[in-house]
């Protein structure tokens, strides 16, 4: 999984390959320039030394005053070049960083609107935003710089190792003792740090979703005084969090330390063998000057390698959740014929559908029902029997177990889900509106429809008088979810969008549920011109809003239990007629 998810990542990254290479070059280069001091020290130390038989001296330059400021121009222009590449390098990296972030960001986003309803009525919405904004950021930290130090690690450990090797090969083995000890210290560091590193995000997901959830429903809490509660609750997350990332910690912490005792133990090898190879002259005292400076370069890698884990164990519990989570199938597919909202006529037939949601009883059984097109039909029945299940599976919310939905006789599952639900106006129980100003709300319907087109959707939902008298009118800011607004005022502006919208099927979902009945008679007017030559379901407890539909269906436990005009019904002596008398006063 690991290696998958690093994979991944890395097909991200191909896109940017001159980049890559570009960053590569510089922190590679970077390195080489930052290990120069040492190199130019021992070459001044050799200067000084030799005089005219120094390193310098063999490319004709014999005074010593010469080769130093050979020397010191070469010093020169190194440290120039290591700030260019640093600047280079740091510039590169980041703004590949950056780009990762944001596509992977965009990716799983995408990929997350696809995935069906179900999945995230099993998930809170905290949870899978610690996903797509702590979880990628976490990776943007690791990517700023995880690449170049890397590299630096390296680049330094062949470099410098090479020196040491061709300088001193007898000294060189001592301090090179402690590397296989680091690596295989690391490697088990990595394989022990994994589980908590994954623990800690999972527990920073569980906190998002608190937070999110009471944040959500913060009028609750206050209206129940349970703040005391849930601070609680809070603080019993939190607290699992931060127990989590001290497991994590008590581990990673103890880590550079015992690498740098190994470390030292071929520090002080070489300090004391190459002393004692200068004293029986095997060895130049420049060469052991410039070997005590260069180990301390070769050996302190490996504890910046031990951060380098740590940081990439880190990132890479990041990746692991991002990556699963674009893993996760489509499994409500598009179907592959296409259909334009011009053409389509609007007839919908329900044949024989059975739906259980995951794991529950079935909450429609064998259900037959027939809508011609430009025909307004009613659905009525008692609460939790399966009226709003049924039109969410017409939009494919959902997929039926059994049986088929057709529009203008086609099977749903054939058509291309977006073509589909642009057929489909839906105005659902829960009316939801975006943080944003009525008017952008209203456009939702259509995003490309003028002024004038908005205002007279509004006028046709009711709404044009009410929005007038708001503070800003069309642009004032309707707050999240619509919070500024009274239930009857986000009602009407989800039948605005809807209208807005012009689709050959209107679905209204106990749409005006929330409004006075000198309003919804004013609604139910407009919903007259509206409804023609447009298939309309109207779902209902409220038995007025529905007396004119051609037909009107009763359900009761998943199944249509009547079926008529509201005459016929009130014919028959059967739920309809009880529920009419019930509503109209007539308790006889
Ligand atoms: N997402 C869901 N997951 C699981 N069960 C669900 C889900 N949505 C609804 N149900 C269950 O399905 C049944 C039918 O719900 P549905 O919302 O279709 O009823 P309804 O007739 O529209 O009710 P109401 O008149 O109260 O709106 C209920 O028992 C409900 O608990």
């Amino acid at each position: 999984m690991n290696r998958l998810s690093i994979l991944q990542l890395l097909s991200y990254a191909t896109t940017y390959r001159s980049q890559i290479w570009g960053a590569i070059a510089n922190s590679i280069l970077n390195t080489v320039f930052d290990l120069a001091p040492p190199y130019l020290i021992g070459v001044a130390i050799d200067v000084v030394v030799n005089e005219e038989n120094s390193l310098i001296a063999q490319f004709g330059i014999t005074s010593v005053t010469g080769q130093l400021a050979v020397l010191s121009l070469l010093t020169l222009l190194i440290w120039s070049l290591e700030s260019l590449t640093e600047y280079l390098y740091s510039r590169l990296w980041q703004n590949l960083a950056q780009t990762l972030q944001h596509e992977l960001r965009i990716d799983a986003y995408s990929h997350l609107q696809e995935l069906e309803l179900n999945y995230f009525e099993d998930r809170s919405t905290g949870m899978l935003l610690s996903v797509l904004n702590d979880d990628i950021n976490q990776l943007e930290r690791f990517l700023n710089f995880g690449a170049h130090n890397i590299l630096h690690f390296l680049t330094t450990v062949l470099f410098v190792g090479t020196t040491f090797i061709a300088l001193a090969p007898g000294v060189s083995w001592w301090a090179m003792v402690p590397i296989p000890f680091v690596i295989w210290g690391s490697m088990v560091f990595q394989s022990k740090l994994e589980p908590r590193y994954a623990d800690v995000r999972e527990k920073s997901g569980l906190i998002s979703s608190r937070l999110a959830n009471n944040l959500s429903g913060i009028a609750t809490i206050k209206s129940f005084t349970a703040e005391a509660y849930e601070r609680d609750r809070v603080t019993l997350e939190s607290e699992a969090y931060r127990r989590s990332n001290g497991r994590a910690i008590a581990l990673s912490a103890a880590f550079v330390p015992l690498i740098r005792i190994l470390i030292l133990v071929g520090f002080t090898t070489t300090l004391f063998l190459g002393g004692v190879a200068v004293a029986n002259g095997n060895l130049s005292a420049g060469t052991y000057g410039f070997l005590v400076f260069i180990i301390q370069r070769l050996l302190w890698p490996f504890t910046d390698l031990s951060e380098l884990m740590d940081e990439y164990q880190r990132a890479m519990a990041s990746v692991r959740r991002v990556m699963g989570l674009l893993d996760i199938p489509i499994s409500i597919p598009h179907g592959d014929r296409s259909l334009s909202v011009e053409i389509v006529q609007g007839e919908v037939k329900f044949e024989d559908i059975t739906f259980a949601y995951n794991g529950r009883k079935p909450v429609l059984k064998d259900l037959s029902l027939q809508v011609p097109a430009g025909a307004t039909i009613g659905i009525v029945g008692v609460t939790g029997s399966g009226k709003s299940t049924l039109v969410k599976l017409l939009l494919r919310f959902y997929e039926v177990q059994t049986g088929c939905i057709l529009i203008d006789g086609i099977d749903i599952r054939d058509v291309n889900l977006f073509d589909l639900r642009r057929c489909i106006g839906w105005v659902s129980q829960d009316v939801f509106l975006f943080h944003g100003t009525v008017a952008e709300n209203i456009r939702y319907g259509s995003f490309d429809a003028t002024n004038e087109q908005v205002i007279h959707a509004a006028k046709l939902a009711e709404a044009h008088t009410f929005i007038e008298q708001l503070p800003q009118g069309y642009d004032t800011i309707v707050g999240e979810r619509g919070q500024k607004l009274s239930g009857g005022q986000r009602q009407r502006l989800a039948i605005a969008r809807a209208i807005l919208k012009d689709p050959p099927v209107l679905i209204l979902d106990e749409a005006t549920s929330a409004v006075d009945n000198e309003t919804e008679a004013a609604i139910q007017r407009s919903l007259t011109k509206i409804t023609q030559n447009r298939t309309t379901i109207a779902i209902a407890h409220r038995l007025s809003t529905i007396r004119h539909a051609d037909c009107i269906y009763v359900m009761d436990q998943g199944q249509i239990v009547e079926q008529g005009t509201h005459e016929e019904l009130l014919t028959q002596t059967g739920v309809y007629a009880g529920l009419w008398r019930v509503q109209s006063g007539d308790y006889k």
